[in-house]
């Protein structure tokens, strides 16, 4: 909410649909802008990190993983991680549109043999999330609150808001 409060009519950009209208398929497939922007927040820490425990010792360039040990990878390091992505921590919803890499690169929903199996489930949720929030809703961020964490993003006081009810 911290990030779309500037670019709400983006979000309904192109949508026919009046306030109270229910989204369907077809609708969720012309939600171009929309699907950018998720994939722009989904770069920036949505989910912290996964955890993995190793069974045995293992070793990663000079790093030596000893048996038994946690790892929690955090996958927004890679992500807003500046040595291999110019400008990451601009948030720019075109970022991941021309990158053919984006498979390897993007990784909100984890990846290989435990990727996230209700990964469009959510994206749909998402999307349909914005579009009625910004259809229906306008908000204030409460003075103070600023992303102070990183590489993931966390806000002072949890990201207060004043959320008012469009009229209708
Ligand atoms: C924004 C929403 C979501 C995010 C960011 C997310 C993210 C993830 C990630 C990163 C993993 C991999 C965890 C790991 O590697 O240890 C995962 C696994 C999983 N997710 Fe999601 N997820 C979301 C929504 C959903 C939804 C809507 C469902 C089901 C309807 C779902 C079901 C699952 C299941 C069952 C697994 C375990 C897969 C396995 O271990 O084989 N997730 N999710």
């Amino acid at each position: 909410m911290y990030f779309i409060n500037e670019r709400k009519s983006m979000i309904t950009q192109g949508s026919t649909k009046e306030k109270e209208e229910l989204l369907n398929w077809e609708d969720y497939k012309k939600m171009d802008f929309t699907q950018k922007v998720i994939m722009k927040l989904s770069d920036m820490g949505m989910l912290k990190f996964v955890h993995r425990k190793a069974l045995k010792d293992a070793k990663y360039r000079d790093y030596v993983i000893p048996a038994g040990w946690k790892v929690l990878p955090v996958f927004s390091a890679v992500h807003l991680d500046p040595s291999v992505h110019p400008n990451a921590l601009h948030f720019n919803p075109w970022r991941w549109e021309s990158d053919e890499q984006i498979c390897k690169k993007l990784t909100p929903f984890g990846g290989g043999s435990r990727c996230c199996p209700g990964f469009e489930l959510a994206k749909v949720e998402v999307a349909f999330f914005l579009h009625h929030l910004v259809q229906n809703y306008r908000w204030e961020v409460e003075e103070g609150e600023e992303p102070i964490a990183y590489p993931y993003v966390e806000f002072k006081n949890g990201l207060t808001i004043r959320l008012h009810q469009n009229s209708t």
